[in-house]
């Protein structure tokens, strides 16, 4: 039998993630920054003796340019790859494009944390991080799971609040564990999972 591996990885540094602006569905690309982070994921995974049989990414640059470079690294071009905006990040609503900083200074830390990391508290006229579970776990338990439950080594290359959407499923994270629960640009993390779908390990492979 052979094991249920399932690799997530959040996308490196963006033009925006740089600038400090919120992003959303806006679709700049990695800075050379990012692309070093994507490559270096690539190494640590190979590093670590993984190889992938399926791969999915969101429909936007950023990830999909993170997951090439992944693969790219680990000499794994061929991989068969889906993408679906079903994992594209948490839309910002009317933030996007507004720089952190200045919306703190606008609305208060307060509020803007709470926008920002709340489970339920929607941005204006976005999606709270409750909407993006509510998209991404379909897309999950109908096309991602039944791959790593039939054994193909499973990539995920998406954004930092979709895969806090899949890591709070995974990890049975409350409302509030959820909130404190942060995820590295193009820091891998990985789960082997049971028959049940259940996480038997996970290791994040950067400190
Ligand atoms: O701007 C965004 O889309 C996200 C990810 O970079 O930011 P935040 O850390 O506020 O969720």
């Amino acid at each position: 039998m052979s094991d249920r591996i399932l690799v997530l990885v959040r996308h490196g540094q963006s033009e925006w993630n740089l600038k400090n602006l919120f992003t959303g569905w806006r679709d700049p690309d990695l800075t050379e920054q990012g692309v070093a982070e994507a490559k270096r994921a690539g190494t640590l995974l190979k590093a670590e003796g993984l190889s992938f049989d399926v791969a999915f990414t969101s429909a936007l640059t950023r990830a999909q340019r993170t997951l090439a470079l992944v693969l790219g690294e680990m000499g794994q071009e061929g991989v068969k790859t889906s993408r679906d905006q079903a994992l594209n990040e948490r839309d910002y609503g009317d933030l996007s494009g507004l720089n952190k900083d200045d919306a703190r200074a606008k609305w208060g830390e307060e509020q803007v944390h709470t926008w920002r990391r709340s489970y339920d508290v929607p941005p204006p006229g976005g999606e709270s991080l409750r909407d993006t579970v509510a998209r991404t776990l379909p897309y999950y338990v109908q096309e991602i799971l039944p791959c790593v439950l039939r054994g193909e080594r499973t990539l995920v290359a998406a954004h930092g609040n979709s895969l806090r959407a899949l890591v709070m499923v995974l990890e049975k994270l409350s409302p509030e564990g959820i909130m404190k629960r942060e995820l590295a640009t193009g820091a891998p993390i990985f789960y082997r999972l049971a028959a049940d779908s259940t996480v038997l390990e996970k290791r994040d492979l950067i400190a």
